[in-house]
């Protein structure tokens, strides 16, 4: 089970204020959905909580952990964020066997966990015998979603999930996400553009705007399209 506490998080480029989140706490089994226009400080967020960037200030933990003093973290972890988490030089097979290697996984084990996305992959993605520098940017996306699902994180995040995503594969991956939540109680984070998905999977939605959540929305009952199409001026 993984709970993620934001604390007075800051992260400013130049002048430019990037993430500035004083206290929030995404709880375990959450799917939240994180909204806001170009720039509004989504990739960052997700790039702070993950260690990927340090912050001027503040924490962000997951179980009471640090993520930038301890390793700990990283275990109950997946995550995909964008195409540089991929191996460019390995076929797709060849980089899902070495993520299971890192979380103990044998070739066997890492096949069986493959099936389940067999509709997904749509027999584009494993048994091409092409290196993942070669795929198209749709398929490149669902080799990092599988990536960091292969060993059944606690907490998954993903940043624009549905980004170049043929309409099918993005229903596909709602359902994976939701049926995932369910059926292991992951806290899961995405990002993303399109409010309708969003709003289909998402219980819980933030609304960034200049680095801070200015919205924590309850979308238990579905009711955010209107607020978000209405925050977004969609006609
Ligand atoms: N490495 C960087 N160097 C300088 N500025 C950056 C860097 N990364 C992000 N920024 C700036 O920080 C702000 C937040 O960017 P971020 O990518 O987090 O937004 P976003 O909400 O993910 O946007 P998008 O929807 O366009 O992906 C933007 O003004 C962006 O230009």
């Amino acid at each position: 089970m993984a709970t993620i506490s934001i604390n007075n998080l800051q992260k400013s480029f130049g002048e430019k204020r990037a993430v500035d989140i004083e206290n929030y706490t995404i709880n375990e089994g959450e799917i939240l959905g994180l909204v806001g226009n170009n720039g509004a400080g989504k990739t960052t967020f997700f790039r702070l909580i993950l260690d990927l960037l340090k912050a001027d200030n503040g924490t962000a933990h997951i179980n009471e952990i640090n993520t930038c003093e301890s390793e700990e973290w990283k275990n109950i972890t997946g995550a995909f964020i964008d195409d540089s988490f991929l191996i460019d030089y390995l076929t797709p097979e060849e980089y899902f066997y070495f993520i299971g290697k890192m979380y103990g996984l044998k070739k066997e084990e890492v096949d069986e966990r493959l099936q389940p996305f067999e509709r997904f992959m749509n027999g584009e993605v494993v048994g091409q015998k092409k290196y993942i520098r070669n795929y198209s940017a749709g398929n490149k996306q669902k080799i990092g979603i599988i990536s960091a699902l292969i060993h059944q994180p606690q907490l998954l995040i993903l940043d624009e999930p549905f980004n170049f995503l043929d309409p099918s594969s993005q229903s596909i991956i709602k359902h994976v996400l939701r049926d995932y939540n369910q059926q292991t109680g992951a806290t899961i984070l995405i990002s993303s553009h399109n409010l309708n998905h969003t709003t289909d999977i998402c219980p819980r939605i933030a609304l960034l705007e200049n680095g801070k959540i200015i919205r924590d929305i309850n979308n238990t009952d579905n009711s955010a399209v209107k607020e978000l199409e209405d925050y977004f001026n969609v006609d």
